[in-house]
């Protein structure tokens, strides 16, 4: 579904993927951890079709993303919602002036029915369980109601492929665990998710493979998850990130 062939991407000078690649099927559950700075969130912003690569390149579903294709409006706009992406700051995400509005605003945009709008805001409320702050300001929400509020709006969207960057960050274990049980709900209801996290506490319960970065912007090892687990040494660099 995601192939990522040769992808060197730099800011300026600085190297921030040096070259990756790397494959994920559909239905995958991949899990990137490493170092701070070893790319992971400029990979994200590759795949959701922010930034072009230096060099290599990126295909979704076997149709290239380059220049071409990031700018036609019509292609974006299809890249964007087949892959829904949760930034790690919700603050650059909600913009409306409530949850519903936030809620609501996505599936108009794609020019869904009114009924269809409702109900698709109503299933994300209740997954999520923020039924109680619909009528909420997103900007005066507590930070773990801010993640729920923007995993939510990314899924009235309904996008095959979720990537959250760094989903669990500076939130209470009551507010990591519920997260982890709604993306191993959205795992088993077919959807492809790929997370970045340094808590690996938490993707050891959720994640299928593991991609892990080291410092030079290369990927160290991708392996699936059980393998990890077999091994104390990879285990310990993992907690120890
Ligand atoms: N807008 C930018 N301008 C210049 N350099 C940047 C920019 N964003 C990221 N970088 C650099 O690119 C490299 C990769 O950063 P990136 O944010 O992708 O890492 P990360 O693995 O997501 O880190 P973290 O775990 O801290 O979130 C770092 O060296 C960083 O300083």
């Amino acid at each position: 579904m995601l192939k990522l062939n040769q992808i060197h991407y730099a800011y300026g000078q600085t190297a921030s993927l040096v070259d990756i690649n790397l494959t994920i099927d559909a239905g995958e559950f991949v899990a990137f951890m490493g170092p701070n700075g070893s790319g992971k969130s400029t990979l994200f912003k590759l795949i959701n079709g922010l930034i072009e690569p230096t060099s290599g390149y990126f295909e979704f579903k076997t149709q290239r993303v380059d220049h071409a294709f990031l700018k036609s409006a019509t292609l974006n706009t299809q890249l964007h919602q087949s892959i829904g992406f949760v930034f790690q700051n919700s603050d650059v995400q909600l913009f409306n002036e409530t949850v519903l509005a936030e809620l609501t605003f996505g599936p108009q945009q794609m020019g869904l029915s009114n009924t269809e709008v409702q109900q698709r805001v109503h299933d994300c409320l209740q997954l999520l369980h923020i039924e109680h702050l619909a009528d909420r300001v997103p900007y005066q929400l507590s930070g773990g109601e801010k993640k729920l509020v923007a995993i939510a709006c990314v899924l009235t969207m309904n996008p095959e492929v979720i990537v959250l960057d760094e989903p669990f960050n500076g939130l209470s274990t009551a507010y990591q665990t519920l997260i982890s049980q709604v993306l191993l709900a959205l795992h088993q209801a077919g959807k492809t998710i790929l997370i970045a996290s340094h808590q690996f506490e938490q993707v050891k319960q959720i994640a299928q493979r593991v991609v892990v970065f080291n410092e030079h912007h290369q990927i160290d090892f991708d392996l699936p998850l059980q393998t990890i687990l077999k091994s104390p040494a990879k285990v310990t660099q993992l907690q120890t990130l």
